[in-house]
């Protein structure tokens, strides 16, 4: 078969980071840009990444889909604040029989995703990743980027390892991209979260970084407890994570260069934050399965009233 194409729904640090490993390994990557669309189309994409740095000085750079090719895979990698464009960005832009990989924080996008397209695979991706767009076309790559992925089924069935998911990994792996393949995706969701809900949402609310989150001893219990209350959510839809999961990620913040979280820097930025995505989304369907989350009901409701008068 030929190689596979891609398409980057959202060039920005996470969608600029892996397209630009992907192109760099031979593949034909088809970039979707808006503010730094002319800049990246003169001038490429910068990567500055722990692992080496490099540029592209050539990409295929477009700010209007139907002038995209339709591509074998679509990363999405817009901030889920900008789904509401899927329905007119996604279309065009993925073969019959393509995936659509998406790689955004949160939980329930691959339903939404679903509702768009047919004919498709959709795939969800977890990103351990550390970057941040510091210019137009300009990736700062600081830390980790392995992705686990699994394929998404009605209602978040298990699928199993497919033949699409085995493809893509094949395309990240040549890319030099740590890559695992998950049997279930909704576990593996859930496991993301338990980073996601207390540190995105505490480093906004408490104004934070991770390592300061870490070090006061009240902030650390506070990280600690939000982990199990995600466990409990992920077990009322039937997913266990074991507690030693818990250590793990607490482990691994501690050893991570001080960071400061992507929700936070949304807020220093004063742009819309992805609470409904990453708090609101598991909240509903722990509420669905009966189970009430009140810590992370109290961070949700927090987020929205920042969110709301950090933009008005
Ligand atoms: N960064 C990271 O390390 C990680 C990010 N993630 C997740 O990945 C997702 C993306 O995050 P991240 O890359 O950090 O976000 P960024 O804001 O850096 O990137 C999003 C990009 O989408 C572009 N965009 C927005 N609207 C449009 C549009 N209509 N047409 C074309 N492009 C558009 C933005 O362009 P413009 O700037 O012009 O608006 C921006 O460059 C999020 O869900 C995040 O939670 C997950 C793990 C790690
Ligand atoms: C956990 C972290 C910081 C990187 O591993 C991340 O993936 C995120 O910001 O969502």
């Amino acid at each position: 078969m030929d190689k596979r194409t891609y398409a980057i729904l959202g060039t920005g640090a996470l969608g600029g980071f892996y397209g630009a490993k992907l192109q760099k390994s031979g593949l034909e990557v088809h970039y979707l840009l808006k503010s730094d669309y002319q800049q990246v189309r003169e001038n490429g994409l910068i990567i500055e990444s722990k692992d080496g740095d490099f540029t592209l000085s050539q990409v295929n750079a477009h700010n209007n889909v139907d002038k995209m090719p339709p591509c074998d895979v679509v990363i999405i990698s817009l901030k889920t604040t900008q789904n509401q464009l899927l329905p007119h960005l996604l279309p065009p832009i993925v073969k019959d029989d393509g995936v659509v990989l998406v790689l955004q924080n949160g939980l329930d996008i691959e339903a939404e995703v679903a509702e768009i397209v047919n004919n498709v695979s959709i795939i969800g991706g977890l990103c351990f990743l550390c970057a941040n767009k510091v210019g137009p076309g300009h990736i700062h790559h600081l830390d980790y980027g392995q992705i686990t992925l699994g394929e998404y089924k009605s209602n978040y069935q298990l699928t199993g390892i497919t033949k699409k998911m085995r493809e893509v990994t094949t395309d990240f792996e040549n890319a030099g991209i740590s890559i695992e393949m998950l049997e279930d995706l909704l576990l593996g969701r859930w496991k993301k979260l338990v980073w996601n809900i207390p540190y995105n949402g505490l480093s906004v609310i408490l104004d934070g970084r991770t390592d300061e989150l870490m070090t006061d001893i009240h902030t650390r219990q506070l990280v600690e407890s939000l982990m199990w209350e995600v466990v409990a959510g992920a077990k009322s839809t039937g997913r266990i994570i074991p507690e030693s999961f818990i250590q793990t990620m607490l482990d691994y913040t501690t050893k991570m260069k001080p960071y400061r979280t992507s929700m936070k820097i949304d807020f220093d930025e004063k742009r819309p934050l992805e609470v409904d995505a990453i708090f609101g989304n598991p909240l509903r369907k722990a509420e669905l399965a009966g189970v009430n989350l009140q810590q992370i009901r109290c961070l949700y409701q927090q987020l929205k009233f920042l969110d709301m008068k950090n933009r008005s």
